[in-house]
């Protein structure tokens, strides 16, 4: 009965990965093709082909003397390769040398014990390398825990739980070979590959939905960051005003906003080409941050015309910071393959008033912009002061 087991048991787990695959090689061909999925696609093929060959060899279809050894190693590689695409998600890209070591070690370690006993000590080896790996890829989606999802925090536990079901078999054969009360050594080889047939689950679903949930993230993030710069966009630097054009209305000190465009840009794209424009406005974004406090923003609100928050800030002391990156975009051109670029920025420095609205304080900074530009650009102007800006 428990042989049956087994063997549908691994029937199951091939005919899953293969279904996995199916989808995955259909997703990754469909009109939109998302980002591809890399490793961990692959990882999938190396398992169902291992599965395959392990029911073929169930079923004496292939002869268990090669579909035995071939099919753990494809196993082991299968595991391997998908705790490091779960290392490469994490951020970590490190991850292929140690992996394709650890999962040369767990062949031969593998081929050893099947040497050397081919039931028990194979059978111990295999659920100790394979929880091992498994334990690998819930370490890694355990990483940054914090920022985590709930969804990723989640399958980090799962994993971890499923992967010790999984060593728990091995190290049970190895130290209770009668099994320990009811805990009998079929049951918990029941229970390991009913952890195996979950984990392909738990690892099949949840990786495509980290993916989605990763995808959605970055759709919204992209509503309010520029994707070129990394720094909020028009959307994004409003949203992040709000705050400030509420407590202009009560009293305390001023937040000061500056607005600045480059001059005659149009010229360096057509002079140097588009990328070296891009590389342009990123030196340019880099300059300002450097020139600012933690508590300060910088956001672009179309082509090359960026703003700049700056809370708890007088106009004077606005005019003083507005100088400042004025003179380092001024004297730091930027190295292109052709040449050195130089570059110069006019701006417009205003700070909010109680009964402004964004249109309104725009209005103003712009008007100080224009003004910088009339009057020979690469320069710094103040709005008209009203009575209350300091
Ligand atoms: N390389 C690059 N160029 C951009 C980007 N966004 C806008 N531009 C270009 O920036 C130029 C902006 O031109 P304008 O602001 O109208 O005028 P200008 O040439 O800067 O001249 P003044 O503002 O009058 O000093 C246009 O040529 C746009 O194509 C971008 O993301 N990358």
């Amino acid at each position: 009965m428990t042989n049956l087991d087994a063997t549908t048991m691994v029937l199951v787990l091939a005919l899953g990965n293969l279904a996995l695959c199916a989808l995955l090689t259909f997703y990754d061909h469909g009109p939109v093709r998302p980002p591809a999925l890399g490793a961990w696609a692959l990882s999938k093929q190396v398992q169902a082909g291992a599965w395959t060959l392990l029911a073929l060899g169930g079923a004496s279809i292939v002869p268990e003397a090669l579909a035995l050894p071939g099919g753990y190693a494809l196993l082991f590689a299968g595991v391997a390769l998908e705790a490091g695409a779960t290392f490469e998600r994490a951020g970590r890209h490190g991850w292929r040398r140690p992996m394709v070591g650890a999962a040369c070690l767990a062949i031969l370690v593998f081929f050893a014990c099947y040497l050397i006993d081919e039931q028990g000590l194979r059978s111990v080896a295999a659920s100790l390398l394979l929880g091992g790996f498994y334990l690998a890829g819930a370490a890694a989606l355990a990483r940054g825990w914090r920022e985590a999802s709930l969804l990723q925090r989640f399958l980090a536990v799962l994993t971890a739980v499923l992967a010790l079901v999984v060593a728990a078999r091995g190290l049970s054969v190895l130290l209770l070979p009668g099994g320990w009360r009811w805990l009998s050594n079929d049951l918990l080889r029941m229970l390991s590959n009913t952890a195996l047939y979950l984990l392909m689950l738990a690892n099949g679903y949840g990786m495509l939905l980290l993916g989605r949930e990763g995808a959605a993230r970055e759709l919204a993030r992209l509503e309010v960051v520029d994707p070129l710069l990394d720094v909020p966009n028009r959307r994004g630097f409003f949203n992040a005003l709000a705050p400030w054009m509420a407590l202009a209305r009560r009293p305390g000190l001023p937040t000061a906003l500056v607005v600045l465009d480059l001059d005659d840009f149009k010229r360096v794209n057509d002079g140097y080409g588009h990328p070296a424009g891009d590389a342009v406005l990123r030196h340019v974004v880099e300059l300002c941050r450097r020139q600012l406090r933690d508590s300060d923003l910088v956001g672009r609100l179309a082509g090359v015309e960026f703003a700049i928050l700056l809370p708890r800030t007088s106009a004077d002391e606005a005019m003083l910071v507005a100088e400042r990156i004025r003179a380092a975009i001024a004297t730091s051109p930027v190295k292109s393959e052709r040449a050195m670029i130089a570059m110069t920025a006019s701006f417009g420095v205003t700070v909010i008033r109680p009964e402004d609205s964004n249109v309104t304080l725009f209005q103003r900074a712009d008007d100080a912009l224009r003004a910088s530009k009339a009057a020979g650009r690469n320069r710094v102007s103040q709005a008209a002061a009203a009575s209350a800006d300091v």
